[in-house]
């Protein structure tokens, strides 16, 4: 299992008997999602690991606890930074590891608050959750939500904003290790850019690919291939496949995508434009840049959610 953030100290695993749950995905990045309003169900990673299974469990990249923040040691920090963040999204990943971040996993967490009617986001309202990764407001849009992530950052930062690459990755199906650039979105990403879309489809990502140097935590890894025009009206399109920390190849990473978009802006170099979509296996979700106030830039990452059933654990 993936070691990546400290545990803190928890309640005894919870009895998973009679537990509610539901299940949800934003462009096929699929979770479980449990209700926890009192905060009594301490799910452990190996109950998380059981439940992600997709043959023995219910199946999933990861499960979403839904938790009061002032019922959690990193739900007090975050309501200390904004006392609006009520909820905290208590992210796994289907191997139980914990992570700082899932970008897909925000939008269909506050999709699942609204459905379950424990929050509200009237139209042209936001919400604030709190995670691991910080505070994050979230906007309803047309098919989805957008989600203010945050700011990015280079993972090795010496000499980062000069250089083009930082590491080398190796992957089955990869004739040779290929240059990465890692990027932290909160949770750490390495992206490598293929030239070809076939190079992309012969990559073999059943193993977890060869990082060097790997992040202190480890790292997902995205695979991109530019579009040849890179930009069409404004907006910049890439395709992209992705190994994730702790759970494999998945459908779809939203802080992977934001991470993508990220890297090929930096490579394009100047008059890059701020907009992206992502193409997925499992669909296309959007990465914008904006500067907040104080000069900070900023990425928001939009796209849809979908819950798609809820039952009880026998
Ligand atoms: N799929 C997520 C990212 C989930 C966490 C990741 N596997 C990690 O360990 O950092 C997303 O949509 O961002």
């Amino acid at each position: 299992m993936n070691e990546t953030l400290a545990e803190t100290a928890r309640p005894a695993a919870t009895t998973l008997s009679g537990l509610r749950f539901s299940k949800g995905h934003g462009t096929g990045n699929d979770f479980v999602l449990v209700a926890d309003p009192e905060g009594v169900h301490a799910i452990s990673a190996e109950q998380v690991a059981q439940l992600c299974d997709r043959h023995r469990g219910i199946g999933g990249d990861g499960l979403i606890r839904a938790v009061p923040s002032r019922l959690l040691d990193e739900g007090r920090q975050v309501l200390a930074e904004n006392p609006d963040a009520e909820w905290f999204m208590d992210y796994r990943n289907g191997d139980g590891s914990l992570s700082e971040m899932c970008g897909n996993g925000v939008r269909v967490f506050v999709h699942f608050l609204l459905a379950e009617g424990l929050a509200e986001l009237p139209a042209g309202g936001s919400l604030t959750i709190g995670t691991r990764g910080g505070v994050k407001t979230i906007v309803r849009t047309g098919d989805g939500y957008a989600v203010d992530m945050g700011p990015w950052e280079f993972i090795f930062p010496d000499d980062a904003a000069a250089r083009a690459m930082d590491s080398l990755v190796s992957a089955d199906g990869l004739e040779v290790a290929r240059p990465a650039l890692s990027v932290s979105m909160g949770n750490p990403h390495t992206v490598v850019a293929l030239a070809e879309l076939s190079e992309l489809q012969d990559t073999r990502l059943f193993t977890a690919p060869h990082v060097d140097p790997t992040p202190a935590n480890g790292t997902n890894v995205e695979f991109v291939v530019p579009a040849e025009p890179l930009v069409h009206d404004g907006v910049g399109t890439v395709t992209m496949r992705v190994h994730e920390r702790g759970v494999g190849e998945t459908q779809s990473c939203g802080t992977g995508a934001c991470a993508a978009a990220v890297a090929i802006r930096h490579w394009a170099g100047q008059g890059a434009p701020d907009a992206w979509q992502v193409k997925v296996p499992g669909g296309v979700v959007g990465v914008k840049f904006f500067t907040v106030a104080g000069g900070r830039e900023h990425v928001e990452l939009s796209g849809p959610a979908t819950i798609v059933a809820s039952g009880t654990l026998s």
